[in-house]
């Protein structure tokens, strides 16, 4: 099928914001947020590299919007308006491109995500996929990496290392394994999150590359150091093993939010979350001295070369 069909046959039914023209022009025009700054960020994924060529394509789909979800809600802000590329190889059939395009649309729609455009190319080397995900802040700016500060807590939410242990069970061929879910369709924190960033919070961002390595650069973005305690994340699948704690909070992969805040804060933030019935909890401090320092059983851990999962060439 030509691209203009799949165009109006697949995204247009998604895009219905008069914004998106219907799909029939060469801009689209966002919505005004008033006097709220809005924000912006792009992620991409590629088959072979952020998800395996047999996910399947609506588990792809959610990935995609999950994936940017996250980093707007580290921001502190909440979700508007989406420009969705497209790089289909000749090989995929269209079914998968319809079922791409209905889990795609419903999770969106779940996000309150109003999809503005986009463009569809031909990709020979597997399917690419890139979201540019618009967002309008709860609180006066967005919070950004840069605003920690030395005796502050560190908090965390949800699980860390579930996406690894389901990569782990599909390289052995066991797609019914209960952690599969999480490494193709990561489960994000509750809407919540973004007002309680944007209220309480003097730094944050999304853990996707490893939570040791992106707490490293949120401590290196702000210009001092950070604590971790290993014992007080919830690491999937419990182990004790502190080998493979550190194999799990260093593969990536999570989405979970890593955020700083002013320890006389404490009591505020878990009565929200508990209001929110959102998974949270302190895992540390930032500190004076500069760098990442791991804490395992009262003492510091000998941390291996790398922390987080790194594009290479
Ligand atoms: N090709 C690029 N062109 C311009 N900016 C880029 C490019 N790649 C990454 N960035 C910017 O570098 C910063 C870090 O990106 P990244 O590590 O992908 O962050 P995240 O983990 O939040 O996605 C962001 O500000 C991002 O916008
Ligand atoms: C097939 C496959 N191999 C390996 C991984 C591991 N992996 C790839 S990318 C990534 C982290 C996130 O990717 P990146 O492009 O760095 O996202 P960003 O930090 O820009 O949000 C992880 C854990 C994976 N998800 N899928
Ligand atoms: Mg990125």
């Amino acid at each position: 099928m030509p691209e203009k069909d799949w165009i109006s046959s697949y995204f247009a039914p998604l895009a219905r914001s008069s914004g998106a023209a219907g799909l029939m022009d060469d801009v689209a025009e966002m919505t005004p947020s008033g006097d709220a700054p809005v924000v912006v960020t792009v992620d991409a994924m590629v088959e072979g590299i952020h998800f395996r060529a047999d996910d399947p394509l609506a588990s792809v789909a959610r990935k995609l919007v999950r994936v940017n979800v996250s980093d707007i809600y580290s921001a502190g802000a909440l979700p508007t308006e989406a420009l969705l590329t497209l790089g289909w190889p000749e090989q995929r059939p269209e079914a998968e491109l319809a079922d791409f395009a209905t889990a795609f649309g419903h999770e969106l729609a779940v996000h309150g995500i109003q999809l503005l455009g986009g463009d569809t190319v031909k990709a020979p080397a597997g399917l690419f996929l890139s979201l540019t995900l618009t967002g309008v802040c709860q609180g006066a700016r967005p919070v950004r990496r840069n605003g920690a500060k030395p005796g502050q807590d560190v908090w965390l939410t949800g699980q860390i290392g579930a996406a690894c242990l389901g990569f782990d069970a599909l390289g052995r061929g066991d797609k019914d394994d209960r952690w599969v879910y999480a490494y193709q369709e990561p489960r994000l924190p509750y809407a919540d999150i973004a007002t309680l960033v944007a209220r309480y919070a003097s730094a944050a961002m999304d853990v996707s590359d490893g939570l040791l390595g992106d707490a490293a650069q949120m401590a290196k973005a702000s210009g001092c150091g950070i604590e971790i305690n290993l014992e007080n994340i919830s690491v999937a699948g419990n182990s004790r093993d502190l080998s493979e704690i550190l194999r799990l909070t260093t593969w990536g992969d999570d989405y979970q939010i890593l955020f700083s805040a002013e320890k006389n804060k404490r009591d505020e933030i878990l009565s929200f979350a508990s209001a929110s019935v959102m998974d949270i909890g302190v895992v540390g401090e930032m500190a004076s001295d500069c760098g990442l320092k791991a804490i395992w059983r009262g003492e510091a851990v000998n941390l291996p070369e790398t922390l987080g999962f790194e594009h290479g060439w």
